[in-house]
This record gives structure tokens, sequence and C-alpha cells, in this order.
């Protein structure tokens, strides 16, 4: 591996829930260093958990139990382990509120590296909720958790927004781990600024775009049809469009959601404003499943993810695809190259 390379610090990669593909795309990635030239990181995790599916695979994987500050020098030849204080078990496809702690801990962890900056970035593997909320965890998602653990190390507020970004389309939705139902009422105008400048300026400053062109999405079929189902376009997206516009963002629309998606209309944007979590998320996963990646702006740490989820239905049979956990993994360490240049 080309020393030029670790410029920056390694990445630190939480282990996400134990019973998920989290554990086997991970040692896969690791396998897959040399050949794709892959940064520096180390894992978050239980080193026993990682032999055990490793072992259950047939994969050879050499692991070093190490700290922050001596992983690069572990990482050619062995998976670079930071242990945590929990215990993780192996159970591919059972997920347990027993796996709950040390789950968070590797969050949590990942997170103070990066915000000390003992690491570069935190990319984080798939978290199953659920089991999570049995064990009494409070927040949403990952999002929302990195936003409080940010607020409760600098003292200011934080505003995490997630962003899906993929080779061919970047959305953002403005409400996230919300119940559809409960969408329209969440909606409001300075909700939806919030949300638009802070990926105006993400999109400046973190991904070099100038400039960069927000479409944004209508709520209701056709946007409403002018008012006509629906006023939600009308009384609260198109003012808050005119607000980021009074701002200086070249932000526009509402637009129809099912029209603003397809090839040629793509090449209108730099990234698509979505009102809700499925009209974000669908398009890119769609597009894109393998190479998209879950960025979180606004935080004052880089955090990316692989796009999908825990898979529990495949764990543990080493079929499970690392691309898109090794496309977070790239694109954490190019945000951090960008970030340190800038
Ligand atoms: N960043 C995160 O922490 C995320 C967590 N989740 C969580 O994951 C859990 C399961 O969610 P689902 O909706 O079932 O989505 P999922 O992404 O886990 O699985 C959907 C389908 O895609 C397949 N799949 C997913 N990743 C794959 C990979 N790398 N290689 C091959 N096939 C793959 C699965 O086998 C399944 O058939 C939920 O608890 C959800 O909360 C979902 C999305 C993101
Ligand atoms: N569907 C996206 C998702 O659930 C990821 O959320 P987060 O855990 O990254 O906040």
């Amino acid at each position: 591996m080309a020393s030029g390379r670790h410029t920056v610090p390694p990445l630190a990669v939480s282990i996400g829930e134990p019973a998920g593909i989290g554990p086997e795309i991970v040692i896969a990635a690791w396998l897959s260093r040399a050949r794709l030239s892959l940064p520096s990181l180390y894992v978050l995790g239980d080193p026993a958990l990682l032999s055990a599916r490793a072992e259950r695979l047939g994969l050879r994987l050499p692991i070093a139990e190490t700290s922050p500050d001596d992983a690069t020098r572990h990482f050619p030849d062995a998976l670079p382990v930071v242990p945590l204080e929990n215990r993780l078990e192996d159970t591919p496809g059972l997920p347990s509120a027993a796996n709950a702690a040390g789950t968070i801990e590797a969050i949590r962890r990942g997170a103070e590296d990066a915000m000390a900056g003992l690491a570069a970035a935190l990319v984080t593997c798939p978290i199953a909720k659920k089991p999570l909320y049995d064990a009494g965890f409070s927040f949403p998602g990952h999002t929302e958790y990195l936003g409080a653990l940010a607020e409760e190390a600098t003292g200011g507020d934080a505003f995490p927004v997630m962003m899906l970004a993929g080779p061919d389309l970047r959305t953002v939705p403005v409400t996230v781990h919300q119940a559809l139902a409960g969408v329209p009422a969440a909606l409001d105008k300075e909700l939806i600024v919030k949300v638009g400048a802070i990926l105006a300026r993400d999109l400046e400053t973190r991904f070099g775009i100038a400039a960069p062109r927000i479409a944004v999405a209508g709520l209701n079929p056709h946007a409403g049809e002018g008012g006509a189902m629906g006023r939600e376009d009308i009384d609260v997206i198109a003012p808050a469009i005119a607000a980021l516009r009074d701002q200086g963002i070249d932000a526009f629309g509402p637009l129809p959601a099912d029209t603003m998606f397809h090839t040629a209309a793509r090449g209108n944007y730099d990234a698509a404003l979505c009102m809700y979590h499925d009209q974000a998320l669908i398009p890119v996963k769609t597009l894109a499943f393998d190479d998209t990646v879950n960025v979180t702006l606004g935080l004052p740490f880089i955090r990316t993810s692989p796009d999908h989820g825990t898979a529990f239905d495949i764990a543990g049979k080493g079929i499970a695809r690392p691309d898109s956990l090794i496309a977070a993994i790239r694109l954490a360490h190019a945000l951090a190259l960008r970030v340190r240049s800038s």
C-alpha cells in the first residue's frame, strides 16, 4: 500500500448491528484493501465477534487489537480492531437487545474519535433500530444520535441532515425517521429552509460544488396540482424555496416528485431536497443500491454509511456485497482530504 495515501488519520468504522451483515462486509472490505487501494481504517468492535464471523465464512482474518493512533501501522497486515468495553455475540440473523450496549458504544466512540481528530471520519455499519429501542436507545437512528453527541461535545447546536449520495443522484429527506401520517404536520417553512441551507453549505464546503443547484420536491401528487390535490406545496414549500433564494441559494420547485428523477431531469440539479424518507431514498437506492452512500451533513465531523440496512436474511451466509460500505469508506476519505486541504 502506498504510504502517501495516509496523509489523514485512519477512518473509524463502527461495527453496527452484530447480528447483521456489518461484521462480514467490514471483513470483505479489509480483505480487498490492497486490490482497491483502500485508505487505512480501524474497527470499533469485539475482536471475538469478528474472528467468529470470519471462521463461520471460512475466511482467514488476522486481527490486530490496537488503538486509533497505531491502527495505520497494522492495517496492511491485519484488520485493526479497537476493542469495546462491551462484548458482542456472533448470532447472525438473530438480533438481541443484549448486544445493544456494545453497538451504541461503537458509534459513540467513533464519533468521539472523529471529533478528537484521532479518526479522519466515522463510517458506520448499519444498525437495526428495534433491538436498540428495546434496550432503551431513545434516538430514531444514527443521524439523530450523532447530532446529540456533537451537541454534547461542543456545547453548541448541531442539526444533522441525512443525504444519500449516489453516482448520479444526491437526495436529502427534510423529515427523516418520521411516520408518513405525521409528515404534513412536521413540515414547516423554517425546517425546509434550515435543511436546504445546510445542504447548500455542505455541498459547497465538503463536496466542492460552487453555487449548488437544489431541486425541491413537492409533497402532493403533481406538486399539488395548483392546490387541487393538497395545499402544502403552495402554503409551505413554495415560501421556503423563496426564502432559500433570498439567501442566495439556487433552489427551485416545488417539482412533481414523480418526474424529477429521470435521467434528463437529474442533469438540472446537484441535489434533490425531498419532503420525506421514502421520497428521497427510493430513487437513489433504485438507481444504485450498491454504490450509494448515506452521508450526514451539518455535523462537526464527517460521517458516512452504506445505504443498506442490516440484511438479517443473508447475515452469516457470505453473500453480502461490501460495495456500498467500500463506497462509504472511499467517500469518507475523500471528504476528509478535501476538508484538510481547504
Ligand atoms: N444506516 C443504517 O443503520 C440503516 C439501517 N437500516 C435497518 O436495517 C434493518 C433492515 O432493513 P431492511 O429494510 O430490511 O433493508 P436492508 O437494506 O437490510 O435489506 C433489504 C434487502 O436488500 C438486501 N441487501 C441489503 N444489503 C445488502 C448487501 N450489502 N448485499 C446483498 N444484499 C443486501 C437484503 O438481503 C434484503 O433482501 C432495519 O432495522 C433498518 O432500520 C436500514 C437502512 C440503513
Ligand atoms: N433508511 C436510512 C436509515 O435508516 C439510516 O439512518 P441512520 O441510522 O443513518 O440515521
